[in-house]
């Protein structure tokens, strides 16, 4: 395994590039990028990106004022890799659980704490574009070895992640994953998502009973729902803020919404226990029933493409 003094030696070369430059923050090495389009910073560990704000927009992403810089622990806001699997290992399906070892096991999979190697960075008048890989390709057993993991980020007037996962073993891979997006919201009593009206859930709160709703949803109270066969768009409406956020997913099936509210709030780590006003993850997902299944030599991208869009003023939620 890669150490992070390897890591940030590696990356060094690649970082002549206008807009870039290399940001120490405790522990940890950052990419931060200044661009005439968007502001945005991005960890090596874990590949995670932390902060994007489109010029002249107010922060798309939520970074917790508590996050912690530390070597080996994840990041709390932005977007976090969850993989090979998602939440606790063993509420995923049986095919996914039978790729993994036997005892404890991380929640969100094994790559979010990591250090992750930059592979290649550049940019033009549309924004800066890199892709990192994760440097390890072999796994605890009974995963498959040869399994390769990358990430690309195209950082502009709009935000494009491609989380690709290379079946380069001689075994069938079966995965969940997730681009766990902690979006920045004014309050989120005044956002609502639209486009999972009709769409069926699983509430993790109630039982994991499935569920539907008729309306937008609003949150008004902790909330943790994986939507299946979700559409290709989810938007979020902030009435104060006078915003949409559209998110458009491809080759991914599933959302999960998450807000801990109140009490759950003050259980976390890296997080001040009002902060939960200011964040909404609606992620973007393959998991449960439409986790993957790659046979060898085939390959899977899930895809988010993230658009901040200013709106006329709109009635709260
Ligand atoms: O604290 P973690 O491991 O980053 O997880 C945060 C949350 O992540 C969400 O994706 C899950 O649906 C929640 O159940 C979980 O609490």
């Amino acid at each position: 395994m890669i150490d992070w003094p390897q890591s940030l030696n590696l990356c060094r070369p690649l970082m002549h590039q206008p807009y870039v430059s290399l940001r120490q923050i405790d522990e940890l090495v950052c990419l931060q990028i200044d661009h005439p389009k968007a502001r945005a910073l991005v960890a090596l560990q874990g590949a995670q990106l932390l902060e994007y704000t489109p010029a002249g927009a107010q922060p798309v992403i939520w970074l917790s004022e508590q996050a912690e810089f530390k070597r080996g622990q994840s990041i709390r806001g932005g977007i976090p890799i969850c993989w090979p699997w998602f939440g606790d290992a063993r509420k995923n399906p049986e095919t996914v659980q039978a790729m993994l070892p036997e005892g404890n096991l991380p929640a969100h999979g094994w790559v979010r704490s990591k250090p992750w190697l930059l592979d290649r960075i550049s940019s033009d008048d549309n924004g800066v574009h890199l892709k990192l890989c994760f440097p390890e390709t072999q796994w605890p057993a009974p995963f498959p070895q040869g399994v390769e993991l990358s990430v690309e980020m195209s950082i502009g007037e709009e935000l494009n992640i491609a989380l690709l996962t290379e079946n380069k073993s001689d075994q069938t891979l079966n995965i969940s994953q997730a681009l766990h997006s902690y979006f920045a919201v004014s309050d989120v009593i005044h956002a609502s998502i639209n486009n999972l009206i009709h769409v069926p859930f699983i509430d993790t709160l109630n039982d994991w009973n499935e569920n539907i709703d008729q309306a937008p949803i609003c949150i008004s109270g902790e909330t943790d729902r994986i939507y299946k066969n979700t559409p290709e768009m989810i938007c979020i409406v902030d009435s104060k803020w006078n915003r949409e956020i559209q998110i458009y997913s491809k080759d991914s099936q599933s959302a999960v919404v998450w807000n801990p509210w109140i009490e759950k709030a003050k259980r976390l780590s890296q997080f001040e226990s009002s902060a939960y006003k200011q964040m909404l993850c609606v992620e973007t997902a393959n998991v449960l029933n439409n986790c993957k299944e790659l046979p060898p030599g085939s390959g899977w991208v899930l895809q988010t493409n993230i658009a901040n869009h200013s709106t006329p003023p709109i009635a709260n939620c």
